[in-house]
């Protein structure tokens, strides 16, 4: 078990990288705790995999240092940095028994005989595979197979971490469900650092302690499932954790109010105020749809007409025009049905400043 430190950690796949596009890693400086369960959050191509290569020794950083437990292990093999690695795709000796399968990372490592056998039998059972030890490995389906390769990950009882690249693509959408539960009930049994990549937000929600969300090659944020909700560190973590996405609205700042297209004034906390006063950069107001209050009668907030409604069964979706914007809002399956225009108050606890898209308060 170990603590990742990530020193200044840059990559690029280009020999001379010019622009920050160059970048497919743009300067990590992270530490993630001994023991902890993290998700590696985001979209295609944001760099989730080339950092795993990093931290795993696959992949040899352009710049910077990582450390495990303190020490650095930048120049370090894979096999020397003893880690566990379970990848999309099975890997596995068809022609093995599954019980070898399971046993090859210990045999390799010199275990003792009792230790392999109790150990096998132990993951075995953990993943449902207790009744197949015996059977070749090539006569199981996708979804054993997969198994079999997160038991080898699993087997080892001191790694530093296990670090896990989308391993349930392939699966079965009942079996993934149950296979998410089951990791995490295997961490908190073990406290083994865990590293998942994920682009699914689901699975990471309901997998980690600590959700990562990379966008561009950078980390946007670190933080629990309830505080990427409540507190998107960056416009990205807004739009991407939740559904719908948080609203944006693009304003300038008179006074202590936030203005928005087509005029409508909301008021700003003094100190969130004071904090964006210096910034050059685009200002946005985020509320998430669930925070939106909507007034069918229009009495309070800013005017708003009603585009659509889409009940979901036990909520309903309102889409609304606030001048050139279209605003969601998430309202209760019970609430009074909404006319052809309204008004919607942003409560000021809810209501985020971004500045260049990072969250000022
Ligand atoms: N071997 C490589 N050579 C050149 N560029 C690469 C290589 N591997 C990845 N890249 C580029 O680096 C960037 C980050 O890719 P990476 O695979 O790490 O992203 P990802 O978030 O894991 O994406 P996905 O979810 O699609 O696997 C992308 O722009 C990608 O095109």
């Amino acid at each position: 078990m170990a603590r990742i430190e990530l020193d200044r950690v840059a990559h690029s796949y280009m020999d001379t990288p010019r622009g920050e596009a160059d970048w497919a890693l743009r300067r990590l400086e992270h530490v993630w705790e001994d023991g902890g369960a993290y998700a590696l959050l985001g979209p295609s191509g944001c760099g989730k995999t080339t950092l795993l290569n990093v931290i795993s020794g696959l992949l040899q950083p352009t710049e910077g240092r990582i450390l495990y437990d303190g020490q650095d292990v930048t120049a370090l093999a894979p096999q020397q940095r003893n880690i566990a690695q379970v990848f999309q795709f099975p890997v596995i000796y068809d022609t093995m028994t599954v019980a070898e399968n399971l046993a090859f990372p210990l045999r390799n490592r010199k275990f003792d005989r009792d230790y392999v056998a109790r150990r096998v039998r132990e993951v075995a059972e953990m993943l449902d595979l207790a009744g197949d030890l015996d059977r070749r490995a090539e006569r199981l389906g996708a979804d054993a197979k997969q198994k079999i390769s997160l038991g080898r990950g699993l087997v080892r009882p001191n790694v530093a971490a296990i670090l896990f690249d989308e391993p349930l693509t392939v699966i079965d959408p009942q079996l993934k469900w149950h296979l998410r539960r089951k990791l995490k009930q295997i961490h908190e049994a073990s406290n083994i650092t865990l590293v998942y990549v994920t682009h699914d937000q689901n699975e990471a929600l309901t997998f980690a302690e600590k959700v990562v969300v990379m966008y561009e090659g950078q980390v946007v944020q670190i933080g629990t499932p309830q505080e990427l909700f409540e507190a998107p560190g960056h416009t990205f973590v807004g739009y991407f954790i939740g559904s719908p996405g948080m609203n944006l609205l693009p304003c300038t700042l008179d006074g202590g109010e936030a203005v928005v297209e087509g005029g409508g004034r909301i008021a700003l906390p003094e100190d969130v105020v004071a904090r964006a006063a210096g910034t050059n950069a685009a200002l946005e107001l985020g509320i998430r749809p669930e925070f939106l209050r909507f007034d069918p009668r229009g009495r309070e907030g800013l005017p708003v007409l009603v585009q659509a409604v889409e009940d979901l069964g036990n909520y309903k979706i309102l889409s609304l025009r606030l001048g050139e914007r279209t605003m969601k809002a998430k309202v209760a399956e019970d609430s009074e049905p909404p006319g052809e225009a309204g008004s919607l108050v942003f409560p000021a606890e809810w209501t985020k400043l971004y500045a260049g898209g990072h969250l000022v308060g």
